[in-house]
């Protein structure tokens, strides 16, 4: 069996960075993963690529020669991957051992986990190779600047919850940004009752009923989490990866012990 984490999120929300931090603190200590690059657009990377969609296909040569902007050229590149799954594909997992662990980076074109199938059938095939996958999915910090963009944040993430049908780790990107640690409390334990009050003051009248479903969903059904992640702190990477970890199942023998762990201490 192996072990993938397909990282997600909005364009800029840290995938890659993430990715990066994630490969030095495994290499720490001494653990091995891969990285996976999904994104035929991606030039530069901090991490050693381990498998390329660009040796499949590349955004550049997509845009040249059919003559697509930068968004349709990103989607037909995932769709040919999608199309490319049984060979190129494949022929690429065959190069890992049985137990492995990946780390895909992936493009941050949001219709990729709303709407768009190319994803879902994408894992749909790293599970019939017998991954256990976990959705991880990036929202930047300075989404909890304010209740309403909170709420859109967590919208798309809970759109790529029910489209990706994975276990689902949401973390809150850039922490070293966050100046005002009161935002963090508020929006890591949001209460509907304060979540609806600033939502009505933020909005016309005529959508309050609406704004009382949407802080009840995020409140009532804890159906959006987030864990914050704070990349100068190891102990931060450590608690966002052992709760990864725990969600597919690796490293069980190993007794992961994910409560034992202060994120916020210092290291
Ligand atoms: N301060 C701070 N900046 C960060 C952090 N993570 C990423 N960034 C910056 O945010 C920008 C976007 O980071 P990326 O890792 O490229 O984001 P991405 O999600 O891979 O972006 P796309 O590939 O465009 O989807 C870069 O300028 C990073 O340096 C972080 O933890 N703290």
């Amino acid at each position: 069996m192996g072990y993938a984490q397909l990282v997600i999120g909005p364009a800029g929300s840290g995938k890659s960075t993430y990715c990066s931090s994630l490969y030095q603190h495994c290499e720490a200590l001494r653990r091995r993963i891969h990285i996976v690059n999904l994104d035929p657009a991606a030039e530069h990377f901090d991490y050693p690529v381990s498998t390329d969609i660009r040796e499949l296909i590349s955004l550049d040569d997509v845009m040249e020669e059919l003559g697509l902007g930068p968004n349709g050229g990103l989607m037909y590149c995932m769709e040919h991957l999608e199309d490319n799954l049984d060979d190129w594909l494949a022929e690429e997992l065959e190069n890992y051992l049985d137990d492995d662990y990946l780390v895909f980076d992936c493009p941050g074109q949001i219709e990729l986990f709303t709407h768009v199938p190319v994803l879902r059938n994408f894992i749909e095939h790293l599970k019939r190779k017998s991954f256990n996958v976990c959705a991880v999915y990036l929202l930047d910090s300075q989404f909890i600047t304010d209740v309403t963009k909170y709420i859109s944040g967590c919208m798309s993430s809970l759109s790529a919850m029910v489209q990706l049908e994975l276990p689902h780790v949401n973390i809150l990107s850039k922490m070293d940004l966050v100046k005002n640690k009161k935002d963090l409390d508020y929006y890591l334990e949001p209460e509907a009752r304060v979540l609806l009050s600033e939502l009505n003051q933020h909005m016309a009248p005529q959508y309050g009923k609406l704004n009382k479903a949407l802080a009840e969903l995020v409140d009532e059904f804890s159906m959006v989490n987030f864990v914050p992640l704070d990349l100068r702190k190891e102990k931060s990477i450590q608690y966002v990866l052992s709760m990864i970890d725990n969600c597919i199942q690796y490293g069980e023998d190993a007794d992961v012990k994910i409560r034992d762990f202060d994120p916020d201490a210092d290291d």
